[in-house]
């Protein structure tokens, strides 16, 4: 890949409305429009889609999980076929994620200490271990554009005291990953994670902390962990302004439509889920009218289009009674035409965020999709 090394990592912000940004983020395998969605290809791959649907989808950039991928194929394998992007024949930005979340959530079989964790494979139970100058190491292989830090991943209803001590550990984690990954080695930009669970001091003072080590983005962890969605928006709210304005921010794992037009609004800039592809395979489609189960016997013979205002594959060549068909028929096309709409839907609903950001009309946008995707009165 060729890159500037002078403007490599650089965050422009280009129109506000609001709190909401609209930006750009300079990587070494291109230029991400902000606000983004990033769909999740946790093993190297977007579930049932090539890299052409999702080029056609939209999509600027992708992830990828360093807990999955150095267990299968093994990171080591990766850098001997070039990387990731070469191997997956993806050839735009890749995000990958520390993994932190995965080994915290493998919960009997791990063991934290000072120097990492060790844990037991999810595939054949064998042990791992993970410090955070391995999770660089691993990352380097990938060559991912953007790398994530070792975090930990508090608990949802974890105490004061675990969350406060916690927060220290993945702050001395955190540097560490500054020192083993020098800044922009191979092209490749670091993100820190703010934690604290739900301890506005404790976030705050987990910012404070990295805020002083030199990072090119900041990302809001530890949320979407089986919180209420109003405790999220209540935290999203408090620590994203706080977050340094000129470098991106970035919510984990979130969210729904709204919960990713709700991020926006309180400032942030980046956004990966699994629900457009999870939901797809058992049905759950997001449309411009709502979510639509597409099982449902009333598309039988339902002759229109998915969502008349896509522009996708799937919502131009077929019909609902069609979709339904292949769901019912469990066709492995289904899982395809399905992917590859909701990924359009949720990336469509980045762009229209940036051009509504633009056009400082973004309140307006944000309501009329809570009236879009507002729970079905009964
Ligand atoms: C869903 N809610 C949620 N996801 C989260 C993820 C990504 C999961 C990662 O797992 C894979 O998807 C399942 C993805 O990996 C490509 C994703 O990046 C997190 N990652 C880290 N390092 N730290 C966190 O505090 C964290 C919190 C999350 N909350
Ligand atoms: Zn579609």
């Amino acid at each position: 890949m060729t890159y500037d090394p002078a403007t490599l990592g650089q965050f422009t912000i280009t129109a506000t409305d609001g709190a909401a940004r609209r930006g750009s983020l300079v990587t070494a395998h291109g230029v991400v429009q902000t606000p983004i969605f990033m769909p999740v290809g946790t093993q190297g791959s977007v579930k049932a889609l090539a890299p052409d649907d999702l080029d056609a989808a939209g999509a600027q950039i992708i992830l990828g999980n360093t807990y999955h991928l150095y267990l299968r194929p093994g990171d080591d394998l990766l850098a001997r076929k070039g990387g990731l992007h070469r191997f997956a024949s993806w050839n735009k930005p890749i995000l990958t994620d520390s993994g932190g979340f995965q080994v915290f959530s493998l919960k009997d079989i791990r063991k934290l200490s000072e120097d990492g964790v060790e844990f037991r494979s999810h595939h054949d139970g064998s042990k791992h271990f993970f410090s955070p100058e391995k999770v660089m190491s691993i990352q380097n292989n990938i060559g991912s554009d953007i790398m994530m830090v070792l975090d930990e991943c508090v608990a949802y209803g974890a105490d004061y005291d675990y969350t406060a001590k916690s927060l220290e550990l993945t702050t001395r984690w955190a540097r560490r990953c500054r020192q083993a990954h020098p800044r922009h080695k191979n092209g490749q930009l670091l993100f820190g994670i703010n934690q604290g669970g739900f301890f506005k001091d404790l976030r705050e003072r987990s910012l404070a902390q990295l805020a002083e080590i030199d990072f090119d983005g900041f990302a809001i962890g530890g949320l979407s962990v089986g919180e209420s969605i109003p405790e999220m928006y209540d935290m999203l709210h408090h620590i994203a302004p706080l977050m340094p304005r000129d470098t991106p921010r970035y919510l984990m794992g979130v969210g729904t439509p709204l919960d990713i037009l709700e991020g926006i609004s309180a400032g942030v800039d980046m956004f990966d889920c699994v629900l457009p592809t999870r939901n797809a395979r058992n049905g759950t489609l997001y449309t411009s009218q709502g979510k639509v189960n597409i099982r449902r016997a009333e598309y039988r013979e339902d002759d229109s289009p998915l969502d008349p205002l896509c522009p996708c594959y799937a919502c131009r060549t077929f019909s609902k009674a069609y979709l339904r068909h292949l769901y019912v028929a469990q066709e492995l096309l289904s899982y395809r035409l399905n992917s590859l709409h909701n990924i359009t839907f949720f990336l469509t609903l980045a762009r229209q965020a940036r051009e509504a950001i633009e056009q400082g009309r973004f309140a307006a946008l944000k309501a009329h999709y809570q009236d879009v995707f507002a729970p079905a009165k009964d």
